[in-house]
């Protein structure tokens, strides 16, 4: 598995090398080794999760307030496009997004730092993503920012498809900086 660095500030890529044969493939998902081997710490990872969405779903983008969260997110079926936002305002890429392909082809981690906004679009007709946090989901502290906010002027590859109730009400990228969203 290559550790490798991004167009953001922290945000790191994990590479793994899938074996492939006949039967189909193997592919490590985590490796605690090469996590540390980038200065993260890799015990840090306390709860895992797996959501199923379909062609277009659109999720995020998710935030948490308090003392935020890490994660490790990858697409172990299908292939989604995940963007990141840099919501820390003493980053030098603060303000600024990333796309990914995360696919079952390539297998990659996406590090997502405590501070980012996240969230994703399903390019296959139905994908499932895990993620790893490093504190204890608490939905007290969830945060939403629209997908589609003028001043983050995201490219989104598809119309939005099914959006949570949630995500239909979030507030603005200014309402944020300005200390005013909700989850
Ligand atoms: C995120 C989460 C949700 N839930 C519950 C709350 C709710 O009843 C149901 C669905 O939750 P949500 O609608 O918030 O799920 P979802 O919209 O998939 O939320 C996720 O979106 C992506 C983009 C992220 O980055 C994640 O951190 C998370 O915020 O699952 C948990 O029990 N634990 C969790 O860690």
């Amino acid at each position: 598995m290559r550790v490798e660095h991004t167009s953001l500030a922290d945000v790191l890529l994990f590479r793994p090398s899938p074996h492939r044969d006949e039967r189909g493939f193997f592919t490590r998902t985590f490796d605690a080794e090469v996590v540390a081997s980038a200065g993260l710490d890799p015990a840090a990872f306390v709860q895992d999760s797996q959501s199923r969405s379909a062609h277009g779903t659109l999720r995020g983008l998710h935030g948490r307030n308090g003392a935020g969260e890490a994660k490790l997110v990858r697409c172990a079926h299908g292939a989604i496009l995940d963007v990141i936002v840099d919501a820390r305002p003493d980053s030098p890429t603060f303000g600024q997004h990333q796309a990914f392909r995360l696919d079952d082809e390539d297998f990659c981690l996406l590090y997502v730092p405590r501070g980012f906004l996240h969230g994703f679009q399903v390019l296959s007709g139905v994908a499932d993503i895990c993620y790893r946090i490093d504190r204890p989901h608490d939905p007290a502290e969830d945060l939403s920012v629209r997908h589609d906010d003028a001043d983050l002027a995201i490219g989104w590859p598809l119309p939005a498809g099914i959006l949570s109730p949630r995500d239909r009400s979030a507030g603005s990228w200014r309402d944020l900086l300005a200390g005013d969203v909700r989850g």
